[in-house]
C-alpha cells in the first residue's frame, strides 16, 4: 500500500472524541512502523499543532528513529524555543536537534523593508539551515510532514503547493511520512490532546511562517523586535487571564517604527507605539476587530508602557477585513 496516496474517505466520521482519536493514533502507529521500519526521519518541528501533532505521532511509534530540527529563526514568540525543548526533548525524549539561528536571520534581515522581500529571505534562509542540519545527519529516507487535508484539497485545485518543507534541494529526495494527511485541523487537535501535548500548543492561535518579522513593519531592528515580543507576552497572558483567548480568533501585537513623544518618569520619553490587533472571524475571508472590555485595554495599556521598553503609547486597530488584513505586512 502507498501511505502517501491514502485519501480521506468521503464518509469518514469526524474525530471529535478521545475515543476516536485513540483509533486513529493506533492506526497510525502501525501504519507508520510498517512504512518506516528500522529506517531514520527527519521533521522539522515548529512547536505548531501539526509539526508537533505528527512529531508525536512518530515518537510513539518510533521513538529515536525520529530527529526533530527546530530553529530558532530569532521571530519566534516569547517562550516558543524553551517550551519545544521542554516538551519534546525532557517530557517525550525526542532525538531533537536544535539550532539557535537567529544572528543568522536578523543579520540578512538587517536594512531590509519591503515585506515581500523579509519573507522570501526568512523561507529561504529556513530552507537553507534546515538543509544543512540534514546534511550533517547520516542515513536519513524519510521525510515526515504535517500535511493536513485542506492542503492537500488547496494543491489539488492549484491554490497553492502543499509540501510544508517545501523548497528543499534536488539532493535531499526523502520519502515522505505524513499521518495526519486525512485530517481536518480541529481533528488534528483532538489527536494532539490525546497524545499528551499541552493544551497551549494544541490550541494556540494561528502563526504566520515569518513569525514576528511581519509584526515589526519595515526594516526589523533587534530593539523593535524585542518590543513586539514582549508586548505580544503580555498581550497574550492578559487574555488568558481574562476569559478572552478561546473567544478571540487571532490577537497579537504590531510596534511600527513610527514615534511620538511622551513623558516617562517625568521626562520627555520619545518612543514607539505599540499596535493592538484582535480580531473575530467565522470565514477566514473577512474579520471585524474584536470588543475588548475598557477596564481589560487600560490594563493592558499600563503593562505594556510600563513593561516594555521603548514603548510610550498603546493604540487599538478598530480595522475590519477588508479594509485591512489580519496581519500588517
Ligand atoms: N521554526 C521552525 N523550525 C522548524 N520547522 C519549522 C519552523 N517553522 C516552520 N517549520 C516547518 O514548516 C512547516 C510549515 O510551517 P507553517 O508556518 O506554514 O505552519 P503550519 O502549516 O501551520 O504547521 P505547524 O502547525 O506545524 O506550524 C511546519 O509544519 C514545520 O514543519
Amino acid at each position: 500500500m502507498n501511505v502517501n496516496k491514502i485519501r480521506r474517505p468521503a464518509d469518514m466520521e469526524r474525530i471529535t472524541t478521545p475515543k476516536l482519536a485513540k483509533a486513529f493514533i493506533e492506526e497510525q502507529v502501525a501504519l507508520i512502523k510498517e512504512q518506516v521500519g528500522d529506517k531514520k526521519v527527519l521533521l522539522a518541528l515548529s512547536g505548531g499543532v501539526d509539526s508537533s501533532v505528527v512529531a508525536a505521532l512518530l515518537i510513539k511509534a518510533i521513538g529515536q528513529q525520529l530527529v526533530c530540527v527546530h530553529v530558532n529563526h530569532g521571530l519566534l514568540r516569547k517562550g516558543e524555543p524553551e517550551q519545544v525543548i521542554e516538551v519534546f526533548r525532557n517530557q517525550m525524549n525526542a532525538n531533537l536537534v536544535y539550532v539557535d539561528a537567529t544572528d543568522r536571520f536578523l543579520d540578512k534581515l538587517a536594512g531590509v523593508d519591503d515585506p515581500e522581500k523579509k519573507r522570501k529571505i526568512i523561507g529561504g534562509e529556513f530552507i537553507e539551515v534546515f538543509a544543512e542540519e540534514a546534511r550533517k545527519l547520516d542515513g536519513i529516507e524519510f521525510l515526515a510532514q504535517g500535511t493536513i487535508w485542506p492542503d492537500i484539497l488547496e494543491s489539488e485545485e492549484g491554490i497553492k503547493a502543499h509540501h510544508n518543507a517545501g523548497g528543499l534541494p534536488e539532493d535531499m529526495d526523502f520519502e515522505l511520512v505524513e499521518p495526519v494527511r486525512i485530517l481536518f485541523k480541529d481533528e488534528v487537535r483532538v489527536v494532539g490532546d490525546e497524545l499528551g501535548l499541552p493544551h497551549d500548543m494544541v490550541y494556540r492561535q494561528p502563526f504566520p511562517g515569518p513569525g514576528l518579522g511581519v509584526r515589526c513593519p519595515g526594516a526589523i531592528t533587534r530593539d523593535r523586535l524585542e518590543a513586539v515580543r514582549e508586548s505580544d507576552a503580555i498581550l497574550r497572558e492578559e487574555f488568558d487571564k481574562n476569559g478572552l483567548a478561546g473567544k478571540i480568533w487571532q490577537y497579537f501585537t504590531v510596534v511600527p517604527e513610527f514615534r511620538s513623544t511622551g513623558i516617562k518618569n517625568g521626562k520627555r520619553a520619545f518612543e514607539w507605539c505599540c499596535i493592538v490587533r484582535a480580531v473575530c472571524s467565522t470565514d477566514v475571508m473577512t474579520a471585524t476587530a474584536a470588543e475588548i472590555p475598557h477596564e481589560v485595554m487600560v490594563h493592558i495599556t499600563d503593562r505594556i508602557t510600563h513593561e516594555v521598553a521603548g514603548i510610550n503609547r498603546v493604540l487599538y486597530d478598530f480595522t475590519p477585513k477588508p479594509t485591512g488584513t489580519v496581519e500588517f505586512e
